[in-house]
C-alpha cells in the first residue's frame, strides 16, 4: 500500500457546495461510508465555527467508530494580534479531541496586506504560534496553505517562507491550495516541484514533512491538477466525494485515487474497497440530496453506458474493445443504450442484459432482432426516446419474444373529463375499461389532473386481480412538446418514473394527444411493474 494520504475533505469543503446542508446526522452517516472506502483521513468541519460542526465533532467521540480513517479538524491560525493559547476558536480546535488539525494559513502577500490587514511578519508569527501551540498540545497538524499557487506567483519567497514557518513548527503536511481553482496543469507540476526541491521535501520518505494538494475546480483541471502535483513530488491528496465543493467544487477524490491506483498502480485503498466506490458514491448522493451526475468518471451511471451500434458490435466481441477498464474495479456495470443509433449487436447485448438469450446465428433470432431494431429506429423518427425509457424498451423486445411478456391486462377504452366547478378547483374524473382475467371491468377515477384520474382508475380496475401494484408509486411525470413549429399541434412526448420502493424504471407515451400519451406511459409503467414482481396472470 502506498504511503500517500488520501485526504477527504467533503464535510467541511464539499460542504461549502451551494445548496448542500448536511445534519450532524448526516454528516455521520457520510464519514461512515467514507471510512468504508478506506480514505486516510475525514475532515469533519470547523468545530467552534458553527455549533452543528461541534456537535458534529462531540457525538463523533462517541458514537462514530472508524475502522481506517483518523478524523481531522479544520480551522485557522489564531487572529492577528493575539495568542493561539487564547483564541477562542484555536481553542475549539483542541476542544473537538480531533487528533489532526488542519490549520488553514495565508500564503499570499495581498491576502495577508488586504484581508487579514496585517504584516507579513504578523502572519507567520499566526502560523508559528497556532502550530507551536497544537503540536504542544500533542495534535498532529497539517497545513492548509490558502491561494498558494498564486501567492508564489507575486511573491515566491514569502509563499515559501510561510511554508516554511509551518513546518519548523512541527507541521507533517503543507497542503498547496489552488483556492481559487484558477490553475492548470503545467503550472501545478511546475510550482509543486519547484516547492518540493526548495524545502527538500520532494517525495514522502526521508523528511518528516510532505507536501499535499488542494485543487478546485474552476477550469475544470481539479484532478488533472492533483494528479500532476502528486507526479510533482506531492505526497497528501485532497478531495470530495463526488467532488462537492465551493463554487465549481473540489477534486473529485474518487476520480483522483482511481486514476492513481488503476492507471498508475499506485496502491492507495484497498482493491475490494474501490470496488464499492460507486455504490458509497451513490449512497452519498442520497444523504446529501444532490442527484448524482450521470456522467461522473468511473461512477456515474453512464460512465460505462454505450449507445452507438458500432460500439455494441465490438464490445460483441470484447468490451475492453470500447471500455478504459473493467467497470467492476470500481463497482459499476456496464449497460447498452437502445436508441436509433443501435446495431443488431446492441439489441442483442441488451436482451442478454435483460435476461433473454438471443442466437444471432439462429434465423428466427436473427429476424426477431432485425423486426426490434427496425421497430425502435421507426418510433424513435416518431418521437420516442428509448434510451431515457429503458422499461418501455424491454416490453416492445418481450413482446416479441414468444412467452417473454404475459398478458397481465387488455385496456378496451378509457376517457377523462376535467370539470371546472363553479367553486374551488377544477376536477377530473377518469372512467376506464379493462379484461382480466375474462372478465370485463369499468372503474371510475378521480383526480386533481386527467392524468392523476387515469392514474386512478386504471389502478381501481386492476386492484382486485393485481393487489400488488398498491406499491407501484408514480414519482415522476415529464411532458415534452416535440415539433415546437405546429404548437398545440405538436407531437407530444411522456416520460412516466415509477418505483416500487426498491428500484425506479422508465416507460414512455408519444402521441398528438397529451392524454394519449400519458395513458400510454402509465399502462406500459405498470405492465412493467407486475413484469419485474413476477406475479401472475390472473
Ligand atoms: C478557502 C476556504 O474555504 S477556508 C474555509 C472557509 N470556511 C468558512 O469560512 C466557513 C466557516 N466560517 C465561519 O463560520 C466564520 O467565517 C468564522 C466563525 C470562521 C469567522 O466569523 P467572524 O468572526 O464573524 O468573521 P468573518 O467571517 O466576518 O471574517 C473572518 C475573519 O477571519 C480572518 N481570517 C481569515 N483567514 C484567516 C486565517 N487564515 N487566520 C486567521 N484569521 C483569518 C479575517 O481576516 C477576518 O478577520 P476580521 O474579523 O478581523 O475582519
Ligand atoms: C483551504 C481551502 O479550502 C482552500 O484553500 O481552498
Amino acid at each position: 500500500m502506498s504511503d500517500l494520504h488520501v485526504y477527504d475533505t467533503t464535510l467541511r469543503d464539499g460542504a461549502q457546495q451551494e445548496g448542500l446542508n448536511l445534519s450532524v446526522a448526516d454528516k455521520l452517516t457520510i464519514a461512515s461510508h467514507l471510512d468504508d472506502l478506506g480514505v486516510g483521513f475525514i475532515e469533519g468541519g470547523w468545530p467552534g465555527a458553527n455549533p452543528k460542526d461541534t456537535e458534529f465533532f462531540a457525538r463523533a467521540a462517541t458514537d462514530l467508530t472508524l475502522k481506517n480513517a483518523t478524523l481531522a479538524a479544520f480551522g485557522a491560525t489564531r487572529r492577528a494580534g493575539g495568542s493561539a493559547a487564547t483564541d477562542p476558536l484555536v481553542r475549539a480546535l483542541l476542544d473537538s479531541q480531533a487528533s489532526v488539525v488542519t490549520l488553514v494559513a495565508k500564503s499570499h502577500v495581498g491576502h495577508v496586506e488586504r484581508a487579514l490587514r496585517t504584516t507579513r511578519e504578523e502572519n507567520l508569527e499566526m502560523i508559528r504560534d497556532t502550530v507551536s501551540f497544537l503540536r504542544g498540545e500533542g495534535r498532529r497538524v497539517f497545513l492548509d496553505a490558502e491561494h498558494f499557487f498564486d501567492g508564489y506567483a507575486v511573491d515566491r519567497a514569502y509563499a515559501l517562507e510561510a511554508l516554511r514557518a509551518a513546518a519548523e513548527s512541527g507541521a507533517e503536511v503543507l497542503a498547496l491550495c489552488d483556492t481559487n481553482g484558477g490553475m492548470l496543469p503545467s503550472r501545478i507540476g511546475d510550482v509543486v516541484a519547484d516547492v518540493a526541491d526548495a524545502l527538500g521535501v520532494a517525495g514522502a520518505t526521508g523528511t518528516d514533512t510532505r507536501l499535499g494538494i488542494h485543487c478546485h475546480n474552476d477550469t475544470g483541471c481539479a484532478v488533472a491538477n492533483s494528479m500532476v502535483a502528486v507526479d510533482a513530488g506531492a505526497t497528501h491528496v485532497q478531495g470530495t466525494v463526488n467532488g462537492y465543493g465551493e463554487r465549481t467544487g473540489n477534486a473529485n477524490l474518487v476520480t483522483v485515487v482511481a486514476n492513481l491506483q488503476l492507471k498508475q498502480g499506485v496502491q492507495l485503498i484497498e482493491p475490494h474497497r474501490l470496488q464499492e466506490s460507486t455504490r458509497i458514491s451513490h449512497a452519498i448522493s442520497e444523504v446529501t440530496n444532490v442527484p448524482a451526475y450521470s456522467r461522473q468518471p468511473y461512477t456515474g451511471a453512464s460512465a460505462f453506458a454505450h449507445k452507438a451500434g458500432l460500439h455494441a458490435s465490438a464490445i460483441k466481441v470484447d468490451p475492453d474493445l470500447y471500455q478504459h477498464l473493467d467497470p467492476k474495479q470500481v463497482g459499476n456495470d456496464m449497460r447498452m443504450l437502445i436508441s436509433d443509433m443501435a446495431g443488431r449487436a446492441s439489441i442483442e447485448l441488451k436482451a442478454r442484459e435483460l435476461g433473454l438469450d438471443l442466437d444471432p446465428t439462429d434465423a428466427a433470432d436473427s429476424a426477431l432482432v432485425q423486426r426490434v431494431l427496425a421497430k425502435v429506429k421507426d418510433l424513435e423518427l416518431r418521437g420516442y426516446t428509448f434510451d431515457a425509457a429503458d422499461a418501455s424498451f424491454e416490453l416492445l423486445l418481450r413482446r416479441e419474444v414468444e412467452g417473454a411478456l404475459p398478458d397481465f391486462f387488455e385496456v378496451e377504452s378509457w376517457r377523462v373529463i376535467t370539470d371546472s366547478q363553479s367553486h374551488g378547483d377544477a376536477l377530473s374524473e377518469a372512467t376506464v375499461k379493462i379484461t382480466t382475467g375474462g372478465k370485463r371491468v369499468l372503474r371510475t377515477g378521480e383526480g386533481n389532473g386527467p392524468v392523476n384520474a387515469l392514474d386512478h382508475a386504471l389502478r381501481l380496475a386492476l386492484a382486485t386481480a393485481y393487489p400488488e401494484i398498491e406499491h407501484l408509486e408514480l414519482i415522476d411525470y415529464r411532458v415534452r412538446i416535440l415539433d415546437a413549429a405546429h404548437g398545440t399541434d405538436a407531437v407530444t412526448r411522456v416520460l412516466i418514473e415509477t418505483s416500487d420502493g426498491e428500484t425506479t424504471w422508465e416507460t414512455i407515451g408519444v402521441a398528438a394527444n397529451i392524454l394519449e400519451a400519458s395513458w400510454d406511459a402509465l399502462v406500459e409503467s405498470v405492465t412493467y411493474g407486475l413484469l419485474r414482481a413476477a406475479v401472475p396472470v390472473r
